[in-house]
């Protein structure tokens, strides 16, 4: 008798979701027993806004309890993870992504469209406060944060006090929520953060059996999407919550299968907004987004980059954007 893996995860209601999933997944594949523990981070203890903490918080809690060998695996929302490598762990697979696009739940089932001006619309992130901006429709963007049922319940619940909020569709297909979607945004409006919808799969390096067993659940394409999206995050050395998007699309091109990268910098009140986009093979794909980061430098991101919004200095660890 082996004894069960242990996986870490957060108990927030969607982190104890895709943990399960993945527990689910790796027993299905493997046979291997897979016991999940709970880990308190103090991004779950704080109420103070996540571009202040920066999403680091979330992360190190479970770094801490793999270094610690209290837990052999951890799952991270992608996204949420640093940008700088972690020494001694290593991401052994990055499953089947979701679909990475954000998603709009409004009031009377609206559209984003049918917003009227002045329409309150709430999100946490950067990213997304610069894009609805950047729409020219006369929003009235709302910072907000809590689990994904405090942000719904601002739309939807008894005391709602406001007319939208935007979140990741990944979150809301996670908890099984999708109902309550009423517009998921196209990315030609709204492009994702980098390695939105995507899971890490994490362990210490120094685990090789078990960095081969979890190697089941890589998915090579989505491997790739993310791998590109990061390496532009990392290139443009965004600090935690610079409004940052990045989207990588794979598909059969002329010449085999093709990456499509598109990035974007947005300035905060969406007055400065900065999109290229570039292809390539996924082979490439860091290559990729250090290239595509480079052109948006060049047109002027830094500067972008360096106006109130950026994390600074003191939270630089950390990568992600939101
Ligand atoms: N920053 C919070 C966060 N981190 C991961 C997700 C879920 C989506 C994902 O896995 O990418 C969310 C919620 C959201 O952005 O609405």
């Amino acid at each position: 008798m082996t004894a069960p893996l242990r996986l870490g995860t957060r108990g927030s209601a969607l982190a104890m979701a895709q943990s399960g999933q993945i527990a689910e997944a790796l027993t299905t594949a493997t046979g291997r027993e897979v016991e999940l523990v709970e880990v308190v981070t103090a991004g779950d203890r704080s109420s103070a806004p996540v571009h202040r903490l920066g999403v680091g918080v979330f992360v190190s809690a479970l770094r801490d309890a793999l270094a610690a060998r209290t837990i052999d695996f951890a799952v991270h929302s992608y996204k949420d993870l640093p940008t700088a490598a972690a020494p001694g762990l290593h991401i052994a697979a990055v499953p089947t992504r979701q679909d990475p696009r954000d998603a709009l739940v409004a009031k009377g089932g609206r559209t984003l469209a049918e917003l009227p001006p002045g329409a309150v619309v709430g999100t946490g992130a950067l990213r997304r406060i610069a894009q609805l901006h950047a729409l020219g429709m006369q929003l009235e963007v709302t910072p907000i944060r809590g689990n994904v049922d405090t942000r719904l319940g601002r739309v939807l619940g008894p005391d709602a006090d406001l007319d939208a909020v935007v979140l990741a569709r990944a979150g809301l297909a996670r908890l099984g929520r999708t109902d309550v979607i009423t517009e998921t945004l196209d990315p030609m409006l709204m492009l994702p953060a980098p390695a939105q919808g995507a899971l890490a799969v994490e362990c210490r390096v120094d685990d090789p059996d078990l960095v081969e067993l979890l190697a089941v659940l890589d998915h090579a394409p989505s491997r790739a999407a993310v791998t590109a999206e990061r390496a532009l995050l990392a290139t443009l050395e965004a600090g935690c919550t610079a409004p940052v998007a990045a989207y990588g699309e794979l598909a059969e091109g002329d010449a085999g299968e093709e990456i499509y990268l598109r990035g974007a910098v947005i300035s905060p009140d969406g007055t400065r907004d900065l999109r290229l986009s570039r292809t390539g093979t996924p082979a490439d794909a860091a290559e990729i987004g250090k290239a595509l980061a480079a052109e948006l430098l060049e047109l002027g991101a830094d500067s972008i980059l360096g106006q109130d919004g950026h994390a600074g200095p003191g939270t630089q660890q950390f990568g992600s954007t939101e």
